[in-house]
């Protein structure tokens, strides 16, 4: 399946076009899309990606012109992978811990792209279409010989290592490290690395609705991802040789797998039209805007993609990226600032280095939910605090951070939580941070203290805050 050269593919430009492609002249319908007999004795069928009621623009459909009607394929019949059940109380925890977990190098030899992927938390429920999933792939084997089809949700997929080379009904797709592409619920596709090297990333799943572009409001017409930079495949039917091989079909539905038998590809599509569509995007094309003058701005200006909740401006998920750029804001801190969040917050690294943790490595993840408190890390904040913000700073074009921002709270599943790649020591990177200077400037806590569990149940540190306040008041009388 994978050949040489695939990174030159052709592709239709644009975001949320109606697009249209043959792979032979002539066998797309004019005029309509249903012919009582199609060009070349051609299937038409319909794929819906949204209610055939949903207001125009959110309607979403692919006219698929092919060789055999889909529904030609054998009985499902259930396959076996209990670790891709949506979380719930049988396989997942809710934590505030603040989680991390260190790039796995060993895993994904000799296995796909399917048997590759590993839920990592997630929360709500594919059968009532709310929510979301977050998986890390690695894999080095071609699915050769089977299609997947999502029946959940639409896949996001990051890649963060070796190039992936993917055939999809409407065509092929080559995606590259620091390129994000978007697979539709209910395509059928099969993912490829091209040299065989283990390929690793992270996917986003979202159950309800689809990606979309943030609105720009006062930045105007033009800026963060340009439409014109999303690329869409065109249609590239199997070649006479792999159209007779046997298929397998495997299909997700409520986190279960089943797989169908079926005598020919499913990737016969001569000729199609329409705006549910594959597509891919470069996320090294990102035009960021960001603070000119004084403090950090909130990562929502990185937003990419969108997948709006019906809550005018809460996503159900979004993703966030911290591309390389200029730092030029005077007299302030500017790495990203301690927070809490109401939303939730997964990250991962593709390459580089990411500016509010010295020690987060690529192919790496980390997790802070609702109200978990985060921010730079020692190293971090120590350098940031030391420079002359007089003058710029650039974080080198080698740096590509993202986060998938969720609003539904995840449960982690405990396959994550009992890995070996999570990083146990996590929380030292916020540990020695000193009291204010005006309160003494000692380093507050031993940080071993802090790890154990309160004695008295209560999360008290030790020191006592009646002996904490007496320093305060004493302080601040002898500053002021
Ligand atoms: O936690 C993080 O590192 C992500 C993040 C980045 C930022 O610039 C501001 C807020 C935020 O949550
Ligand atoms: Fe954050």
């Amino acid at each position: 399946m994978i050949a040489q050269g695939l990174d030159k593919l052709t592709y239709q430009t644009g975001f949320g076009n109606h697009f249209s492609s043959e792979a032979i002249p002539g066998t797309l319908p004019v005029g309509q899309n249903s012919p009582q007999e199609c060009a070349f004795g051609l299937y038409a069928e319909q794929l819906s990606g949204s209610a055939f009621t949903a207001p125009r623009k959110d309607n979403l459909r692919t006219w698929l012109y092919r060789r055999h009607p889909s529904v030609g394929h054998g009985p499902f019949e259930a396959v076996p992978r209990p670790d891709l059940r949506p979380p719930d109380d049988t396989n997942s925890e809710v934590t505030p811990d603040q989680l991390r977990w260190r790039p796995d190098e060993a895993s994904g030899s000799g296995l796909d792209f399917v048997q590759g992927l590993r839920p990592m938390c997630g929360s709500g429920s594919p059968l009532q279409k709310s929510g979301y999933q977050i998986y890390t792939y690695a894999f080095t084997e071609a699915m050769e010989d089977f299609c997947f089809c999502n029946a959940d949700g639409d896949f996001l997929l990051v890649v963060q290592q070796g190039p992936l080379l993917i055939v999809t009904e409407l065509g092929l797709l080559h995606v590259a490290p620091c390129e994000v592409c978007v697979l539709p619920r209910g395509m059928r596709f099969a993912v490829g690395s091209t040299d065989g090297a283990l390929a690793r990333g992270y996917v986003l799943e979202v159950f309800e609705g689809h990606f979309t572009l943030p609105d720009l409001g006062l930045i105007g017409a033009n800026g963060l991802a340009n439409p014109r930079d999303f690329e869409v495949p065109v249609a590239h039917p199997c070649s006479e040789r792999q159209q007779h091989q046997g298929h397998r079909l495997i299909q997700k539905l409520g986190g279960r797998l089943f797989a169908a038998q079926q005598q020919w590809s499913p990737f016969d599509v001569v000729a199609w039209h329409g705006n549910y569509v594959p597509y891919k995007y470069d996320l090294r094309k990102f035009c960021p805007m960001n603070t000119v003058r004084v403090d950090h701005a909130d990562p929502s200006i990185f937003t990419v993609l969108t997948c709006p909740s019906a809550v005018p401006g809460t996503a159900v998920a979004d993703l966030v990226v911290f591309p390389p750029r200029w730092s030029v804001a005077e007299n302030t801190f500017r790495p990203p600032y301690f927070h809490r969040n109401v939303m939730n917050e997964y990250m991962g690294l593709i390459c580089g280095a990411y500016e509010a943790k010295a020690t987060f490595k690529p192919g790496g993840s980390s997790l802070h939910v609702c109200m978990s408190p985060h921010g730079p890390d020692l190293t971090s904040y120590n350098a940031a605090t030391a420079i002359d913000t007089r003058a710029p700073q650039r974080l080198p074009s080698s740096t590509m951070a993202f986060m998938f921002e969720v609003n539904h709270t995840p449960r982690v599943m405990r396959s994550a939580l009992q890995s070996p790649h999570l990083d146990q020591e996590y929380r030292q990177c916020w540990q020695g941070f000193p009291v204010a200077k005006a309160f003494g400037g000692k380093a507050t806590s031993d940080a071993k203290a802090i790890d154990q569990p309160a004695e008295n149940g209560t999360g008290a540190l030790p020191g006592g805050q009646a002996q904490k306040e007496e320093v305060k008041a004493e302080t601040i009388s002898s500053t002021g």
